[in-house]
C-alpha cells in the first residue's frame, strides 16, 4: 500500500521517495488536443489576460507586485489544466517597471504556458512575446521549470532573453529536477527569488496556494505515486443519486452539468462501474467545453455489460475496459473489435486500477461511479476530494441509490470528515465561478445557504 495523502489542502507533499520521471504518455490521450492552441508556438494567449483580473501590479520589487504576478503566473499555467499531463502546468509572467511614466506598476509584458506534452515551453513563449522588453525585467514562474526535453529551454529562454530576477513560487517536486534550473539560473548571475525561502510574507501566501492548487494532482502524484482522485456525483436532497428504479437523468441543472463538463476536461480519465453503464449509458465526454477529452474507464468484474453503448463509441474518446482475468472472453473479444482497449486484472480492485491509470502516466482521475464503486474507491483511500452536486429535489424510495454504499462503519464517530470544504451555488443563466479548494488545512463542516438551482459542496479528506 502507498503511503495515505496529506488532508487535502495541506502543506505541499513533500515527497515521500524518489519519484521516477515523467511517463510516456499513450498517444490516444493527447488526440484530442484542439489545435487551435496547440499548433501555434508562438500563441499569444490573449484570454488568459482577459481571465487574470489584475492587469497592473503594484510597486516593482515590492512584495505586493510579487505576490500579484505570480498569482498570475499560476492563473496562466491553468488555462492548459488537463492538457499537460504527464507534465506540470507551467505559467510565465515576464514584468517590467514603467520607466517612462510615473507610475510605480510593473508592466506584463510577456506571458507563456505550457500548452501540452511536445509544446514550447512558457518561458519561450513569454520571452518570445517580451522580445527586447524582457531585457532587465523579470520572470513570475508558479513552477520552477523540468528540462522534459534535455536541451534547457526553459533557462536558456530566460538568460538569451535578458532577464534580471525570477521569482519561483515552488520548487520542482521531482526529486531529480528539484533546485536544477534555479541553481542553473543563479550561476547564470540571475538573481532567482523562491517563496518560502527568499520571500517570506503573508503577501505570498495566497500566491503560494494558487500555485499549488494549479498542480495539485502532479503534486500528489509525485508525493504518493497515485493519481489525484476527485469522486462526482449529483443527489437529490433526499440523498439519492437515482430513482428506485435506476432512472437518474437528470438530478442536477444545466449549469451543474456544466460544471462536470469542465471537471472532466481537467482530468486524464473518467471511471465508472458497470451499474453505471446498464443504466445511465453515459458517454462521458466533456462536450461544451473546449479542451481535453479524458479516457473513459469501466471497471467491471463479471463483463456483464451491454452489447451496445456509447462508451464502446471510440470516436468520442478512447475507452478502456478493466475486468477480472478470464472474464467473457468472447465480449472481451467483441468490444476489442469496436477499438475498446480491454485490460484484465488478477484482483479487480480501485487501488489496483489506480496504480495502473499511474503506470500510464495519468495525473488526475474523476470517478464518476455509483454507490458501490465509490464506497470500495474511498476504503482503499484513493480518493481525495469529492464534489457532491445537490439538487433542491426529493425523489423518496427505499431502495434508491445513495452516492456512497456500505463503508462498514456503524458509528457516527467514525463518520469521514471532509475538509477545506467550500459551497458554490449555481442557478440556472448565473455562471459563478468556482473557488475551489484552498491549502491549508480547514476542519470542515457546516451547511450551505442553497437555493434554487442547487449547489456543489467540495471537500477533500484525510486517507
Ligand atoms: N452532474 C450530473 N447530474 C445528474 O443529474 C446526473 N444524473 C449525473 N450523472 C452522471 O453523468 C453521467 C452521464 O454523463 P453523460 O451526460 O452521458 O456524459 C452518468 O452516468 C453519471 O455518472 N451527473
Amino acid at each position: 500500500m502507498s503511503p495515505s495523502p496529506p488532508l487535502l489542502g495541506g502543506a505541499a507533499p513533500a515527497p515521500a521517495r524518489a519519484a521516477p520521471s515523467f511517463l510516456p504518455i499513450p498517444i490516444h490521450t493527447r488526440r484530442r488536443v484542439p489545435t487551435t492552441r496547440a499548433a501555434a508556438p508562438s500563441f499569444f494567449p490573449i484570454h488568459a489576460r482577459r481571465r487574470v483580473s489584475t492587469t497592473r501590479a503594484a510597486a516593482s520589487h515590492s512584495h505586493a507586485n510579487d505576490a500579484i504576478l505570480l498569482r498570475r503566473a499560476a492563473d496562466v499555467a491553468d488555462l492548459s489544466a488537463g492538457l499537460t499531463s504527464p507534465h506540470p502546468n507551467f505559467g510565465c509572467v515576464i514584468a517590467r517597471p514603467q520607466l517612462d511614466t510615473d507610475s510605480a506598476d510593473s508592466r506584463v509584458v510577456g506571458e507563456g504556458f505550457l500548452y501540452a506534452q511536445g509544446t514550447p515551453c512558457a518561458e519561450l513563449l513569454a520571452a518570445q512575446e517580451a522580445g527586447e522588453q524582457a531585457r532587465g525585467a523579470t520572470a513570475y514562474l508558479n513552477l520552477e521549470p523540468g528540462d522534459c526535453y534535455a536541451d534547457g529551454t526553459a533557462v536558456g529562454s530566460l538568460v538569451q532573453a535578458g532577464i534580471a530576477r525570477v521569482v519561483v513560487g515552488l520548487r520542482h517536486p521531482l526529486k531529480h529536477l528539484r533546485g536544477k534550473a534555479i541553481q542553473a539560473l543563479r550561476s547564470e548571475g540571475i538573481q532567482v527569488d523562491v517563496v518560502g525561502e527568499d520571500l517570506q510574507s503573508k503577501l505570498f501566501k495566497e500566491a503560494l496556494k494558487s500555485c499549488l492548487i494549479v498542480n495539485a494532482p502532479l503534486l500528489y502524484r509525485a508525493a504518493f505515486h497515485v493519481p489525484y482522485s476527485v469522486l462526482k456525483y449529483a443527489m437529490t436532497a433526499d440523498g439519492k443519486i437515482a430513482a428506485s428504479s435506476g432512472h437518474a437523468s437528470w438530478i442536477s441543472g444545466k449549469a451543474s452539468r456544466g460544471r462536470v463538463f469542465e471537471l472532466r476536461g481537467r482530468s486524464d480519465a473518467v471511471i465508472v462501474g458497470g451499474n453505471t453503464v446498464r443504466f445511465d449509458d453515459p458517454r462521458l465526454t466533456a462536450r461544451h467545453v473546449k479542451g481535453h477529452v479524458p479516457v473513459r474507464i469501466v471497471m467491471s468484474q463479471s463483463l456483464n455489460l451491454p452489447e451496445e453503448a456509447n462508451l464502446w463509441n471510440v470516436n468520442d474518446a478512447y475507452t478502456i475496459v478493466a475486468t477480472q482475468r478470464g472474464a467473457r472472453r468472447d465480449f472481451q473479444k467483441k468490444l476489442a473489435m469496436k477499438g475498446v482497449e480491454v485490460v484484465e486484472f488478477d484482483m479487480l480492485n480501485p487501488r489496483g486500477v489506480m496504480s495502473y491509470c499511474y503506470d500510464r502516466g495519468y495525473l488526475s482521475v474523476l470517478w464518476e461511479c455509483g454507490g458501490t464503486l465509490a464506497a470500495s474507491a474511498i476504503s482503499a483511500s484513493v480518493i481525495h476530494k469529492i464534489y457532491a452536486f445537490w439538487a433542491p429535489k426529493i425523489i423518496g424510495g427505499l431502495n434508491a441509490p445513495t452516492p456512497v454504499g456500505e463503508l462498514g462503519l456503524s458509528q457516527m464517530t467514525q463518520a469521514i470528515n471532509l475538509m477545506d470544504v467550500s459551497y458554490e451555488q449555481r442557478v440556472a443563466g448565473a455562471e459563478a465561478g468556482c473557488e475551489d479548494i484552498a491549502p491549508g488545512v480547514i476542519a470542515g463542516g457546516g451547511s450551505a445557504e442553497l437555493g434554487e438551482g442547487g449547489a456543489v459542496i467540495v471537500g477533500g479528506r484525510g486517507l
